[in-house]
């Protein structure tokens, strides 16, 4: 019997192809039958086509390099990606190898480091460096030596931290569909990177996700000394990071998100199938999490159904605590609708706030935009808010039957028609009055009308800054109750959306 790994030694079994091994060049003059290379090419070319659809992202990053018997060799560009051939795609891989090669073929995988700098990808140096650990000192309000247990200042570095005002848990109305959320989002503004680490809330549109982690930030702001807060989409983080890659910045990147106490995240569904990002924060959130830094995500689905995203990361996501929003019943709704008529200073009969709030059922961001809408109307026409002008005014907002979604492009398209202009106008950066007011409706519409955040928005008007749409939105919802015609503007605009 021998001792060596291979087994009987009159019978040896070929040696492995070590994935680094050197293999024969490409001999790239000869037909693809006797072209190993050739032949590898033509058949990845053909299996890109082929592989399911979450592991096609994966594929992209990944190069051919030749075959040598029953052995096809695959480059890519780090363990990461080797990780993740190996464990989840290596059976899917070598099925349809075989089935192009008409034979049993066996996948190797090499790491091929100058692919990586081909792809412009960041050096691995100070991946998961470490940070000092957090340190939340809570203020101390003068004349006591206690802390408040309620916010003892306001946060006035707005611009700095993106963080909205209006957010915060006193404005934030509770029910049996958030109660639990709410909750968590107290606990851990109470007490970050030891409660709940990472707190991961998730549910549909417009229900509060947004609103619950900025009152988290300002919560933390306004509670600790020094600490720093940053909240980032999740399309912003993305666009940080190609930046960084094309500007040879990827060290200042990982200071500016890691040199946080808090990291607010929103919207982490849009990094499915974004390997590299995924890669990235991946150690981001290793080095925040070792460093008991407080990490706060939203996104639409439950992690487990983030089909394209990184298992490892997945499974961080499910660390701490997962929590869902619901649509809320109509009680909070009618809850909701009273505190923002309180807030903002307007008198609206209750049974006008129970019809609205028995209209508008999924999404709160659609509920407040009938409020304004309804409000608007009564304003411009000096009539008392009631249930029939209600009716009037929702009629436009909620047609009857059927409704198809509402996309950026038929708003852009609608209000271009509308205001007989070209969509290259609307989309450009004239400052010509109508272009501009055209420009800001349409915004407006996008907001109210679909389900895209802020940056989402920009992209779909030319790259524009999430900031341009938060000033056009604000702009457009004053100046519906002011001005008749951009009431009007605003209601045919919908009303033509509406019955596409
Ligand atoms: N429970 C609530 N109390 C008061 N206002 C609320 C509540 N829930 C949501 N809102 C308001 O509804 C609007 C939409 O909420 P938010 O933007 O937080 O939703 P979201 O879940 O993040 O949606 P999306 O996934 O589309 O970004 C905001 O103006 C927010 O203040």
């Amino acid at each position: 019997m021998s001792d060596t790994p291979f087994g009987d030694v009159d019978h040896p079994r070929p040696a492995p192809i070590h994935p680094d091994a050197v293999l024969p060049p490409p001999m790239s003059s000869q037909p693809a039958d006797d072209d190993p290379t050739q032949a590898l090419n033509e058949a990845w070319a053909n299996i890109l086509t082929k592989v399911s659809k979450p592991n096609r992202a994966w594929l992209s990053n990944t190069t051919p390099v030749t075959m040598h018997a029953s052995t096809a060799m695959v480059a890519v560009p780090n363990d990461f990606a080797r990780d993740r051939l190996e464990s989840k795609m290596r059976h899917e891989l070598e099925e349809l190898l075989s089935d192009h090669f008409h034979k049993a073929i066996h996948l190797a995988i090499t790491i091929d480091p100058d692919l990586e700098l081909a792809l412009g990808a960041p050096d691995h140096e100070d991946e998961e460096e470490e940070v000092p650990p957090a340190q939340f000192v809570p203020k101390v309000t003068v004349g006591t030596t206690e802390p408040s247990t309620q916010p003892v200042s306001t946060v006035d570095d707005d611009e700095g931290n993106r963080l909205n005002p209006k957010y915060t848990f006193d404005s934030f109305v509770i029910g049996a569909s958030n109660r639990f959320a709410h909750a968590a989002a107290v606990a851990v503004a109470e007490a970050p990177g030891k409660s709940y680490n990472p707190l991961l809330i998730y549910g549909g549109s417009g229900l509060g996700k947004t609103h619950l982690l900025h009152a988290i930030g300002r919560y933390v702001m306004s509670y600790y000394d020094n600490v720093k807060v940053k909240y980032v989409s999740t399309e912003e983080l993305t666009n940080d990071f190609i930046n960084a890659i094309g500007t040879n910045r990827t060290r200042e990147f990982r200071r500016s998100y890691r040199d946080v106490d808090v990291l607010l995240v929103d919207d982490i569904q849009f990094l499915e199938s974004k390997i590299q990002t995924q890669e990235e924060f991946f150690h981001t959130f290793n080095t925040l999490h070792n460093a008991q830094k407080q990490i706060v995500m939203t996104s639409d689905r439950p992690p487990k159904l983030l089909e394209a995203l990184e298992p490892r990361l997945r499974s961080r996501f499910e660390w701490g605590l997962l929590t869902d929003i619901q649509p809320p019943d109509l009680e909070t709704r009618i809850a909701i609708l009273r505190r923002k008529v309180a807030a903002e200073k307007i008198t609206v009969e209750p049974d006008v706030l129970e019809f609205i709030a028995s209209r508008i059922q999924t999404n709160i961001r659609e509920l407040e935009g009938a409020l304004i809408r309804v409000t608007a109307f009564a304003s411009l026409n000096q009539q008392p808010v009631d249930i029939s002008l209600a009716e009037v005014v929702l009629k436009d907002l909620i047609p009857e039957g059927r409704e198809t979604p509402v996309t950026p492009e038929r708003i852009i398209a609608e209000t271009a028609d509308y205001f007989d202009i070209s969509t290259d106008d609307l989309l450009g950066t004239s400052r010509a009055q109508t272009l501009v007011t055209a420009r800001q409706i349409a915004m407006y519409l996008c907001r109210e009308l679909t389900d895209l955040s802020l940056p989402k928005i920009g992209a779909e008007f030319g790259g524009k800054d999430h900031t341009t749409v938060m000033h056009a939105d604000r702009k457009i919802r004053a100046l519906m109750g002011e001005q008749r015609q951009i009431f009007n503007q605003v209601s045919e605009i919908t009303n033509r959306i509406k019955q596409y």
